[in-house]
């Protein structure tokens, strides 16, 4: 049998973070039934990358495979993530990137509804804006991106890739479906998901304390 295209100890130390980080994300409710993938970068060309169908809450390592940056198999017939390809063109673009998360909890969910006719949740004024890399202090504006939700991945995925042409970001919501969020390793791409997922449920809140607000304009 010939050697792998990657390092193999490699491959273990990200299966085994995107185990821990997993099983800690589902505990939270934000993986139900079978939803969501992660995936860490093994190196320039390869993505450890969670198994399609899996409950996120059980993974083991026979859960995570590899695929290249064009979200093609390697080594093994395993079925990757069905969104694999909103993974793989975050790694493509970015050399710098290492870690995409996916959600879906319910916050993200609700905001993904409440603000797709919007297409984009508008976020300002919170201290928490400075968990967001590049961000230095709370007086700034940050425009959360939503896209309608298709089984299409090759359009989502182009779709994705003309806003980042035109605007840097850290995650985007799909309408009903969920939040990805990405970093430069797994502590960051969590503290990225954290801060939305807060930030998010902050401004579903303010929503039911005043039933009557106005949504954002811009
Ligand atoms: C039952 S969840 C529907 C698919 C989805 O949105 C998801 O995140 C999980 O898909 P995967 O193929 O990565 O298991
Ligand atoms: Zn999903």
């Amino acid at each position: 049998m010939s050697a792998p295209p990657y390092d193999p100890n490699r491959l273990a130390h990200c299966a085994g973070e995107i185990i821990v980080n997993t099983r800690e994300l589902a505990e939270r409710g934000w993986t139900p039934a079978t939803s969501s993938n992660f995936s860490t970068r093994i190196d320039a060309g390869h993505v450890a990358i969670t198994v399609s169908g899996r409950d996120k809450g059980k993974l083991t390592e026979g859960d995570i495979m590899v695929v290249d940056l064009e979200g093609a198999p390697v080594g093994t017939d395993q079925k990757s993530s069905a969104e694999t390809l909103l993974h793989t063109q975050l790694y493509k673009r970015y050399p710098d990137i290492g870690c995409v998360l996916h959600t879906h909890s319910l916050v993200q969910t609700v905001a993904s509804r409440l603000f797709a006719g919007m297409g984009h949740v508008h976020l300002e004024g919170y201290e928490l804006l400075k968990a967001f890399v590049g961000t230095t202090t709370h007086d700034v504006e940050l425009d959360v991106p939503v896209f309608a939700n298709t089984q299409d991945m090759r359009t989502l995925a182009a779709q994705v890739d003309a806003l980042l042409d035109r605007q840097p970001m850290w995650g985007y919501l799909i309408d009903g479906h969920g939040l990805y969020a990405w970093g430069a390793d797994m502590a960051q791409a969590r503290r990225h998901l954290e801060a939305f997922e807060f930030l998010l449920a902050c401004e579903l809140e303010l929503r039911k304390l005043i039933p009557h607000a106005k949504l954002p304009q811009n």
